[in-house]
């Protein structure tokens, strides 16, 4: 069984897997007669047809040590979560190769911070850290498979 560290997300170690959903350091403009900040356009929603559609994910937690023994991938979509509670949690990513998970990685997304997954990037289903948590979720519904899973040898997750 192997193991990996749970690691802080920067924007540049997760830029190969999507986008952060967090404001900037500057606002893109000022709206709202001045009173309200516009972090605009942080991430795109991917849709190959469909509807791009808004849920709300209410998930039991994980704990750390963590044993990953499934990945998917959406490869019709992006998916975007973003926490509502105030947990950090748990994003597990991998590259493809070819055609499977490569070796997967694991950051610790801070409270108030979401992720954009983008279409075809393999992930651990949700996982909030500890509590249970509710995530908004922004993915794709529509015709076609959206949904593609595969069985890995267990790979935990470490502190
Ligand atoms: N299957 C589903 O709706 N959720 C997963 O895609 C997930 O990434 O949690
Ligand atoms: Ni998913």
């Amino acid at each position: 069984m192997s193991s990996i560290k749970i690691r802080p997300i920067t924007a540049e170690e997760f830029a190969p897997f999507g986008e952060l959903l967090a404001p900037r350091d500057q606002p893109t403009k000022m709206i709202n007669a001045g009173r309200c900040e516009r972090h605009h356009a942080l991430a795109t929603v991917e849709r190959s047809g469909g509807e791009a559609i808004i849920s709300i994910f209410r998930s039991e937690p994980v704990s750390l040590p963590y044993d990953c023994t499934l990945l998917e991938r959406h490869p019709l979509g992006s998916q975007a979560f973003f926490p509502l509670g105030p947990d950090a949690w748990l994003s597990i990513v991998a590259p493809d190769d070819g055609g499977r998970p490569g070796t997967a990685l694991a950051f610790l997304v801070p409270a108030g911070m979401g992720v954009n997954l983008r279409a075809g990037v393999w992930h651990g289903v949700l996982t909030p850290l500890d509590r249970a948590a509710d995530f908004l979720v922004v993915d794709r519904e529509g015709a076609g498979v959206n949904l593609e899973e595969v069985s890995i040898a267990p790979v935990t997750v470490l502190p």
